[in-house]
């Protein structure tokens, strides 16, 4: 790339970090500093539960297939799943997505029982509700347009969790997940989400929580095609959920359903290529459902995991399918239209972000 080549992506970088953004697509644990993970593994291994050089460089190595992030979770959960460092991790995470002028954020995480350490699901959600109370004001990058302003004064209330329900779990304990959630709705509580490792578990398993789960007016998010599988794909895609994730392999009959159907597709250019989803970002089929105008959504995923952010995902989509500045801002702005929170704070943030159209005359 030559110097204005250079110069022009500089500043599109910088655009994208200072734009107000929305993330629906994060996993909890996935979203954990590297130099987190690295201190929690180091005070265990100090403590003789782990041994550290075995685990430091299965942290800080950077590309991994998708059988390999699995394995990675459960070291994550080994390291992690004590109530003080769930509340640690929590508040950090939304403090690392508020530095970036996320404006706001569904964070999605599995609620877990772990008898040695004393945690049961519900006590494990109350440490993820402390971290989120604990959330400092962060100082956020300057406006893409010259002023200081915040779009986001409060970063407390950016972020609304969403419950996962893991795949390797039975039908009873996703029930209680989802009665967890509505128990805890009240406290910010937004969606389920059904995720973990495609290879395990069968769609009938969570079909009774997820249909719960709507008859109970809580919104659904599904992770979809993220390996071959057409029966479940199709029985999916029949539920019609609130939300989709990833959408990587689809046969084309599956595509048309998709796209008649409208449901927003949360799009993870990063992790879909790292965990060779797809073979490269130009060739992911955001491209396609761009250019219908699909519903879509920029998210991490897992930026702990895969040293990506929403920026970099921002980033990422304007230089690889050459996006300008106004069709980034129309993707940023659109995604308002597919958060959980109940009406009023997406009206909110739907004026918030209108606000600044306006303002800025963009
Ligand atoms: C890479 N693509 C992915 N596909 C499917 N599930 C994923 C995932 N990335 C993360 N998770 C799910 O999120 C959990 C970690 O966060 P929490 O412990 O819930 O906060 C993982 O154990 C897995 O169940
Ligand atoms: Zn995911």
């Amino acid at each position: 790339m030559d110097g204005a080549g250079d110069a022009a992506g500089e500043d599109m970088k910088a655009w994208c970090r200072a734009h107000p953004k929305i993330e629906l697509h994060a996993h909890l644990n996935g979203s954990i500093r590297e130099s987190t993970l690295l201190e929690l593994a180091k005070d265990l291994g100090e403590k003789g539960v782990i041994v550290f050089e075995d685990v430091e460089h299965i942290i800080t190595k950077s590309g991994r297939s998708l059988p390999e992030c699995f394995i990675l979770f459960d070291l994550f959960h080994v390291i992690a799943t004590d109530h003080n460092s769930v509340t640690r991790i929590t508040r950090e995470v939304v403090e690392d997505f508020a530095a970036e002028n996320v404006v706001y954020l569904e964070l999605r995480t599995t609620p877990k029982n772990n008898e040695s350490k004393g945690m049961t699901k519900r006590s494990y959600m109350k440490a993820v509700l402390d971290g989120l109370s604990a959330v400092d004001t962060v100082e956020l990058v300057s406006s893409p347009f010259g002023n200081n302003r915040l779009w986001c004064t409060k970063e407390k209330d950016m972020c609304s969790p969403s419950l996962s329900i893991d795949r390797r779990e039975t039908t009873a304990a996703a029930m209680e997940t989802v009665n967890l959630a509505l128990e805890l709705r009240d406290s910010g509580v937004v969606g389920i989400d059904l995720s973990g490792n495609p290879l395990i578990g069968k769609w009938q398993t969570f079909l009774p929580a997820l249909t719960y789960a709507r008859e109970k007016g809580l919104p659904v998010t599904i992770h979809c095609g993220e390996v071959p599988n057409k029966e479940e794909v199709n029985a999916i895609l029949d539920f019609c959920p609130d939300r989709i994730g990833h959408a990587c392999f689809l046969d084309e009959d599956d595509w048309q359903k998709l796209k008649a159907s409208k449901i927003p597709i949360e799009i993870c250019l990063t992790s879909n290529c790292k965990t060779n989803c797809v073979p490269s970002i130009k060739d992911h089929h955001f491209v396609d459902l761009y250019s219908i105008d699909h519903p879509m959504i920029l998210c991490t995923d897992d930026p702990g995991l895969f040293s990506t952010s929403v920026s970099n995902e921002y980033y990422l989509a304007a230089s690889t399918f050459e996006l300008s500045k106004s069709e980034m801002h129309h993707l940023a702005f659109i995604a308002v239209d597919s958060i959980f929170a109940d009406d009023g704070s997406s009206i909110f943030w739907k004026r918030s972000l209108k606000a600044m159209k306006n303002d800025h005359g963009i």
